[in-house]
């Protein structure tokens, strides 16, 4: 499938960037309804030419929030965005909540600071400071090109083992891109992800009369849980560990799974 040069407007924990190119080059053709599960950032979605239909879901509301705040209010996002300066106690206060969004749109603004403004897009440490020299993207701007590229895209919110079963059929080509093993932790709002998890999706893919394309890290056990679909490593990848004064950077390869 052809890619585009659209990235996503926001940093996400396990966010594929990265690797968002070689996915869509993957993608088949042949498929009429693209279905991402875990949709995060959505790096895939926006990476990639529109399909005929197109699904993002993911567990965590108030990302889905933001998604859908994009797509609909790209300029009352950006209004409410604008009144949010780079603040230490502002960035508490939404945080710990003594601060309360007065709609949907705030709500989604409020989620958005927080990412932006915290280490690692986790949302919970403030990570504006002179020694970290960290320089977060711009999230004072338009949001109207994202906006037009989710026209049209059906945005859910449930957790994979219901969305899965409900639009599985022979002409879906769903994206999977689940928190890592190990990694669970790092999603807040999605009521865990363990082992359990792991085995339920791997059992319910096994099952799907589509097409998937799973990315993973590269353990022992992933290789047993998909050791009868075709396991490709990726390139490898150089992630940046730590701010700027003492970054660290690390080189790893994942995997690619797919049933076809
Ligand atoms: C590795 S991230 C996806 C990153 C995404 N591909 C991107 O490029 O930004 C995994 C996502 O799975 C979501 N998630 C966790 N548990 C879930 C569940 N049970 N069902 C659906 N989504 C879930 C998390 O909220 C997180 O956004």
């Amino acid at each position: 499938m052809q890619t585009t040069k659209l990235k996503a407007p926001f940093a996400w924990v396990g966010g594929k960037s990265k690797l968002a190119k070689d996915i869509v080059e993957k993608i088949p053709e042949n498929h009429t309804t693209y279905i991402e599960v875990f949709g995060g950032a959505l790096s895939v979605l926006y990476a990639k030419e529109k399909s005929r239909l197109e699904v993002i879901n993911d567990i965590n509301g108030e990302l889905i929030n933001l998604h859908r705040s994009i797509r609909t209010n790209p300029e009352t996002l950006n209004f409410y965005l604008n009144q949010l300066l780079c603040s230490r106690e502002l960035f508490f206060a939404i945080r710990d909540g003594h601060m309360k969004p007065s709609n949907k749109i705030e709500a989604a603004a409020f989620y958005l600071y927080r990412l932006n403004q915290s280490f690692g897009a986790k949302g919970d440490s403030f990570a504006m400071n002179a020694k970290s020299g960290r320089k977060p993207k711009d999230i004072y701007r338009s949001y109207q090109k994202w906006s037009k590229r989710l026209k049209g895209v059906t945005i859910e919110n449930m957790s994979f083992n219901k969305l899965i079963p409900l639009y599985d059929k022979e002409e879906v080509f769903f994206y999977v891109d689940p928190p890592y093993v190990s990694t669970e932790s790092y999603y807040k709002n999605t009521g865990g992800f363990g082992r359990k998890e792991h085995e339920e999706l791997a059992s319910l893919l096994s099952q799907v009369k589509g097409k998937f394309l799973l990315s993973y890290n590269d353990c022992e056990l992933v290789r047993e849980l998909y050791k009868d679909f075709n396991i490709r490593a990726t390139k490898e990848i150089n992630y940046t560990l730590g701010a700027n004064m003492h970054k660290k950077r690390k080189s790893v390869k994942e995997i690619f799974i797919t049933n076809y």
